[in-house]
């Protein structure tokens, strides 16, 4: 197909994952001589943070990474960098009074004892979630044939029909309660994995669900130094600008370019400390969450307007603390035979912790050394910060404790109508995917989705976008 002059400018605004996986796919599409201006008000990485304690990092955010995400694991291997394991060590669950279930470290062990207390349904639970994960994959090869959606609903529908779009809609809970599990392995185990990776209930939706119980696969993993290297490797192999600065408004306008041609443009307004600049572009990326607590950005005399945004974003709590637990909370076995390294808890209301777990630090490739002196040191998810008390509730004692209080996924509340990926004609939304799921890897797939967009519309290629038929169509093709 014929192509268009491409652009002279494009702007995306947020530095995390999304926006600069987006620089990289763009750069990808649109060649050598497009400028990308990458705007990032924090820091590189969003929430791909690290926390730095005693001299060592820890992941304060975004840890984990699927083996089957296949966009990070692209970039980690195109940007030379290593992998760490990320998952290790003995799990227990806490009702708020018992252990309702520990792991052993013998394989058949735990084979025994998760039959002898739910039956088959974890088997089931992990045939329901490779189901999804199977039709979930099917974007890796729309993508690679250069395939775009115009909608996170087209996308989803694409994978697995409206089956799978019909995952957005109802809750986990009822979804697995009409596939026959019972209320006990519902609560017990879960709830507990609902409540660590998205201190929220079952009553997310059924495609986030099952996104967060794919965290019990193994062969999980997390980048050597830290995850946000990957931000920083992508921004810089896709030789973006990086300006430090905040935006504010984004305005079109119409703007005479060097070619003499009135043109429509969009406006970036930003703010570098107290200085106000702006700059005009031919394509904008939104990369982070629109709404007024996260991004507050404007966008002025837009015809018709576009919407506002109020998704609510889930307040969570990651302390990191330095200690000897205080196990005789969990558990009336002596300390050192405690040996659990994660506890998640079941929703109750009188917990004031979604989980706690011994982490490594970002350079780790083992998991911890044995302790000499009993202390390690700990993640724990809470939904408010907590209190000196409750730490020495937890702890016997401990060296030192950490906060980073987060706005950190959707609130999940199905039946979920995700914001619109186009929000005007070169104007482009990567963060409404988050609403089906948020995860690095959603980011990666809406960025690279965003970029073939953007492409194609510039180029009028209508044909590479929504297609139907894709997955039959595809299925012969190498
Ligand atoms: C505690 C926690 C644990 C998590 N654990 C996992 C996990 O284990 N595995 C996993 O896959 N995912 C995990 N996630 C989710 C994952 O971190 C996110 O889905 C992903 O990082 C989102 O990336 P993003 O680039 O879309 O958004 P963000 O990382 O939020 O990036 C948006 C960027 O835009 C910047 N910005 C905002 N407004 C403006 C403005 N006006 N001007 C300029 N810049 C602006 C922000 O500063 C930010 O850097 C976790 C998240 C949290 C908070
Ligand atoms: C997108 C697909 C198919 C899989 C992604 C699975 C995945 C890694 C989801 C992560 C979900 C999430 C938000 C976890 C937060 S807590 C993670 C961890 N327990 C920690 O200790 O930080």
């Amino acid at each position: 197909a014929e192509l268009r002059a491409p652009p002279d400018k494009i702007a995306i605004i947020g530095a995390g994952i999304g926006g600069t996986s987006a620089a990289y796919y763009l750069r990808q599409k649109f060649g050598k001589d497009v400028k990308i201006d990458l705007f990032e008000r924090e820091e590189v990485g969003g929430r791909l943070a690290t926390m730095m304690v005693q001299g060592q990092e820890y992941e304060a955010g975004g840890s984990i990474i699927h083996p089957l995400n296949l966009h990070m694991k692209r970039f980690v291997k195109d940007l030379g960098l290593s992998t760490v394991q990320a998952s290790g060590g003995l799990l227990g669950i806490y009702n708020g009074e018992a252990l309702v279930f520990e792991e052993s470290n013998w394989f058949i062990i735990n084979v025994i004892k998760l039959v002898w207390r739910y039956g088959f349904q974890s088997l089931r639970m992990h045939m329901w979630v490779e189901d999804v994960l199977d039709k979930f994959m099917r974007i890796y090869r729309y993508q690679s044939h250069d395939y775009a959606f115009s909608s996170v609903e087209k996308l989803l529908h694409a994978l697995g029909g409206d089956d799978f779009l019909g995952l957005l809609n109802r809750t986990l809970l009822e979804t697995l309660q009409k596939a026959g599990f019972s209320e006990k392995f519902l609560n017990e185990m879960i709830a507990p994995v609902m409540r660590v990776n998205y201190g929220q209930s079952t009553d997310i939706n059924a495609f986030v669900g099952a996104v967060s119980l794919s965290c019990s696969d193994s062969g999980l993993w997390a980048v050597e130094g830290g995850n946000k290297l990957v931000c920083s490797g992508l921004l810089q192999a896709s030789k973006s600008n990086l300006i430090s600065g905040s935006v504010m408004y984004i305005e079109e306008k119409t703007k005479t370019k060097h070619t003499g041609n009135p043109t429509k443009m969009y406006e970036v307004v930003y703010q570098i400390g107290t200085e106000t600049h702006s700059d005009f572009y031919d394509i904008v990326l939104v990369a982070t969450p629109l709404n007024r607590k996260m991004s507050n950005i404007t966008f002025l005399n837009f015809d018709p307007p576009i919407e506002e945004f109020h998704q609510y974003y889930q307040h969570i709590v990651t302390t990191l603390v330095k200690g000897e637990l205080n196990t005789s909370i969990f558990s009336s076995r002596p300390i050192d035979k405690f040996g659990l390294s994660t506890v998640l808890t079941t929703d109750n209301s009188d917990l004031f912790i979604n989980s706690i777990g011994i982490v490594s630090s970002v350079r780790e490739k083992e998991d911890p050394e044995p302790s000499t002196d009993g202390t390690y040191v700990w993640k724990i998810f809470s939904q408010e910060t907590l209190t000196k008390a409750q730490i020495l509730k937890l702890f016997l004692s401990y060296d030192y404790a950490v906060k980073k209080p987060w706005l950190a996924y959707p609130h999940y509340k199905p039946p979920e109508k995700c914001p619109s990926i186009i929000l005007h004609d070169r104007l482009y939304y990567l963060n409404g995917i988050e609403c089906a799921a948020s995860a690095m890897e959603m980011s990666a797939i809406a960025a690279h989705n965003a970029a073939l967009l953007a492409y194609h519309r510039w180029n009028g290629h209508t044909d590479m976008i929504d297609q139907d038929g894709l997955y039959e169509k595809l299925k012969t093709e190498l």
